[in-house]
């Protein structure tokens, strides 16, 4: 089966990071994750990021606030992805559910109230070691 590239973005600010809550028809529907999409043949990760993010939540990343957290191999059964996950401090507009979907800003703390998919458990355990301000 053929991996999917995915560029998904951690939105940090101050104490909070940005979650979206996935369609129900979509893959691993019903679930939070962090926003963000297929990469495009012709796309490096972070134009394929500001892209996504652009689409998804009306916003405007600072492409030079953007920082490598973590890359993850994970093999649902019916689908192989390949997540390269960046934090994200800067942005212009205010984020909002562009393709009518639900976001929240989520304090660190209150992440474990959160269903996420199976890949992302790399990523909260790399997001809960350290403070975020070491993020930026
Ligand atoms: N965006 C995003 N995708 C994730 C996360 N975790 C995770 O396993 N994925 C998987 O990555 C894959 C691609 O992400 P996506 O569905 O957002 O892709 P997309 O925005 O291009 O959507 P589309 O297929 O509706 O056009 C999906 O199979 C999804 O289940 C996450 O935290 N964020
Ligand atoms: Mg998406």
């Amino acid at each position: 089966m053929k991996q999917v590239n995915v560029a998904v973005g951690v939105i940090l600010q101050g104490d909070k990071v940005l979650l979206s809550f996935r369609h129900q028809q979509q893959h691993q529907g019903g679930k939070w994750e962090f926003p963000g999409g297929k990469i495009e043949a012709d796309e490096s990760v972070i134009e394929a990021l500001a892209r996504e993010l652009q689409e998804e939540l009306s916003i405007v990343i600072e492409l030079a606030s953007c920082k490598p957290l973590i890359r993850i191999e994970h093999d649902y059964g019916d689908k192989q992805v390949c997540l390269h996950v960046y934090t994200v401090s800067r942005f212009a507009g205010e984020p909002e559910g562009a393709e009518q979907q639900d976001i929240r800003w989520v304090a660190k703390q209150e992440l474990v109230n959160y269903r996420f998919p199976e890949a992302n458990h790399a990523i909260l355990e790399t997001l809960l070691a350290k403070p975020w301000a070491e993020f930026s």
